[in-house]
């Protein structure tokens, strides 16, 4: 993929649905009794393996003009898979199913891509073996393929070292199936769908503060889903409109919940000019659209409990930072190096690339806004956020910008490179 600089970029856009509801609401849909319908689902290759995973175990999932229909058989109604279930490239599906599965009166081997089994499992291995489960790394390194036999859990209260939505909602699902309560502690509030979703299809939870209660249940029920857009897609958008003279970008519909919207704080913190109108609700997920507009930007400070609330968003507000006036520190992100990539690592191997001045810490970057960026030869290493930060660089930079592995994109958002084009013209 060869991208040149852009003039503006200006118009109406409507990103696709949230990834981590997409997920959330087949998995949900399956172990839940009756029809899941779910609109605005996202249809990228990691929300794909989630619905191969669960077809595999005998739900009928249908798929038709942007509405998914699930035919869930209820918490105990998921039958044992024939082969290995592929979670792709996707940690969400890996870590909740997992939790899904552990309590199952069956055995199940899972895996995934080159980047997949190169991804912390310890992570869930460990708390779902405090409650009973027998789950095991196969080549023993804690990473997947994981061998899942399953056993009666038992409710535990873990005190998680991470604010992962990923681990907490692996303990959850697990705690749905548990004998007595369920709680997990995390050192920050990470990402809220698992426990806004489970409520609305009638489990019972209490959040207070960074500790979340589960209670046993005997059944889900199956529920109409609207997916909000996913903040996460709007991002490279919000970055370009930003940093791109002459422009003007509304983004329709986008999910604003809390514990995802640590962006939309950066960007008032850096002098973003960025209202946010129609504030609204899907379900219980508030929404609303964004409207972006060219600002002076200048550098800001982002750490501690904001981070789990922007996380997969730092990797495009490092590239915006080179924009800003002054420094830009982002700490207390050493999750970054877990992701698709080690996203600290690969970040600012390009951004240097380009002309930037970055350093990498232990958890984080320091960036120095201000230098001009120039195209260079970009390496994605297949991460789908790297690809499309770069994407939107390139439309910044002077000369030409080259995307190793541009493809990727497809883990999240399919359409984005024609979604970006079109609002250069
Ligand atoms: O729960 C989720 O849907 C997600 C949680 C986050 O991961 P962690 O739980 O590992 O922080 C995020 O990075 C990922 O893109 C999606
Ligand atoms: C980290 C991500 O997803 P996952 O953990 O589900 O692979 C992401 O989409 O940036």
């Amino acid at each position: 993929m060869k991208l040149h600089k852009a003039d503006h970029v200006r118009g109406e856009i409507t990103v696709p649905g949230d990834k981590s509801i997409s997920h959330r609401s087949v998995m949900f849909g399956s172990i839940a009794k009756g029809t899941t319908e779910i609109h605005n689902f996202l249809e990228s290759a990691d929300c794909l393996s989630t619905i191969g995973c669960f077809r595999r175990m005998g739900i009928d999932i249908e798929n038709k003009n942007g509405v998914v229909t699930v035919q869930g058989k209820g918490m105990h109604g998921l039958a044992a898979p024939a082969e290995t279930l592929d979670c792709g490239n996707s940690g969400t599906t890996t870590r909740l199913i997992s939790g899904i599965l552990a309590p199952q009166n069956f055995d199940v081997t899972l895996t995934g891509d080159e980047s997949i089994q190169k991804r912390p499992m310890k992570r869930i291995i460990e708390p779902l073996s405090m409650m009973g489960a027998d789950i095991k790394s196969v080549r023993g390194n804690d990473c997947a393929p994981l061998r899942i036999c399953g056993k009666p859990l038992a409710g535990i209260h873990y005190t998680s070292k991470v604010a992962s939505a990923q681990v907490k909602s692996s303990i959850l699902l697990a705690g749905l199936y548990a004998d007595g309560l369920t709680s997990i502690t995390e050192p920050q509030v990470s990402r809220n769908h698992t426990e806004l979703m489970l409520k609305f299809f009638g489990a019972e939870l209490e959040s207070k503060g960074t500790t979340v209660t589960i209670w046993p249940a005997t059944e889900l029920f199956g529920n109409r889903i609207d997916v909000p857009g996913d903040i996460s897609s709007s991002v490279y958008f919000v970055a370009a409109g930003l940093i791109l003279p002459n422009s003007e970008v509304l983004i329709k519909n986008v999910g604003i919940n809390p514990t995802r919207a640590g962006l939309i704080k950066v960007c008032e913190a850096m002098g973003a000019d960025l209202p946010l109108l129609n504030e609204d609700h899907e379900n219980a997920e508030p929404t609303a659209d964004l409207l972006v507009r060219t600002s002076s930007l200048r550098g800001c400070v982002i750490e501690g409990d904001i981070i789990p609330t922007l996380i997969d968003e730092l990797p495009t507000i490092a590239m915006m930072a080179c924009f800003a006036e002054g420094t830009t520190v982002i700490r207390d992100a050493a999750e970054l190096k877990v992701k698709e990539s080690n996203r600290i690592a690969i970040m600012v191997e390009n951004l240097r690339a380009m002309g930037a001045d970055v350093e990498e810490t232990e958890d984080g970057m320091i960036i120095h806004g201000g230098k001009p960026l120039h195209g260079a030869v970009i390496d994605s290493h297949k991460d789908h956020r790297i690809a499309m930060t770069f994407a939107v660089a390139a439309l910044a930079a002077d000369g030409e910008t080259e995307i190793i592995d541009a493809d990727c994109v497809d883990i999240s958002y399919p359409a984005f490179y024609e979604e970006l084009e079109k609002l250069t013209k």
